[in-house]
């Protein structure tokens, strides 16, 4: 509860956001032995934008920190309104697979859909596969078989290729991932 009325500031919107986020996501867990908790892959992706990319937008920041919330929980796009405003939940739409659509469906369209993103829908694509990527460098999520790794590997940058051209850092980091390999 609010004691008293906290004036405009960013550092605020971001730590509603991150509150928000983490509300959302707080059964969820990742995929990997430990069970980590789910809202440590978006805080990682906002992370990755401010001191990996020099990333400063605000509202890029918060895309990033709620990207998963509508596909992964029963978050809805005119809640992230409600709370966030337009630019922000569009950067969040402009993440989000139609989960009506089958699989394979959903991953053709990625690749499909990137290069016509907002250019700060690009780096919330571009750190989401970044941090995707790193995790199964380290381990592969349970039940996955070295060759479906692989295969994200190379869905990866397909989707990453498309959004080229508004971050020379993030593309950089994708390059040494994509040249090392899983
Ligand atoms: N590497 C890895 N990924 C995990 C882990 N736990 C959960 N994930 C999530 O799984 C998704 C990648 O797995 P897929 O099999 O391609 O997608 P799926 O979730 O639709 O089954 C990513 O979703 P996403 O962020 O929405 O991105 P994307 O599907 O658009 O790549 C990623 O965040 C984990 O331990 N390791
Ligand atoms: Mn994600």
């Amino acid at each position: 509860m609010a004691l008293f009325s906290a004036p405009p500031s960013p550092l605020g919107d971001l730590l509603q956001t991150i509150t928000f986020a983490a509300e959302k996501h707080i059964h969820q867990r990742r995929k990997n032995a430990l069970k980590t908790p789910y809202i440590n892959h978006p805080l990682g992706v906002a992370h990755i934008l401010w001191f990996e990319a020099g990333v400063e937008d605000i509202a890029t920041l918060q895309g990033a920190i709620l990207h998963d919330t509508v596909e992964d929980t029963d978050t809805t796009f005119e809640e992230l309104e409600r709370h966030f405003g337009a630019e922000v939940t569009r950067i969040v739409k402009e993440c989000t697979d139609d989960k009506h659509l089958p699989k394979m469906e959903r991953k053709r369209l990625q690749i499909e859909n990137a290069p016509h993103k907002s250019d700060k829908a690009k780096l919330v694509k571009m750190a989401d596969k970044i941090y995707n990527l790193r995790d199964l460098q380290k381990e592969a999520p349970e039940g996955w078989t070295r060759e479906r790794v692989e295969e994200y590997f190379v869905w990866a940058k397909k989707v990453t290729d498309g959004c080229k051209g508004v971050n020379g850092r993030l593309e950089a980091i994708l390059a040494g991932i994509y040249a090392k390999g899983p």
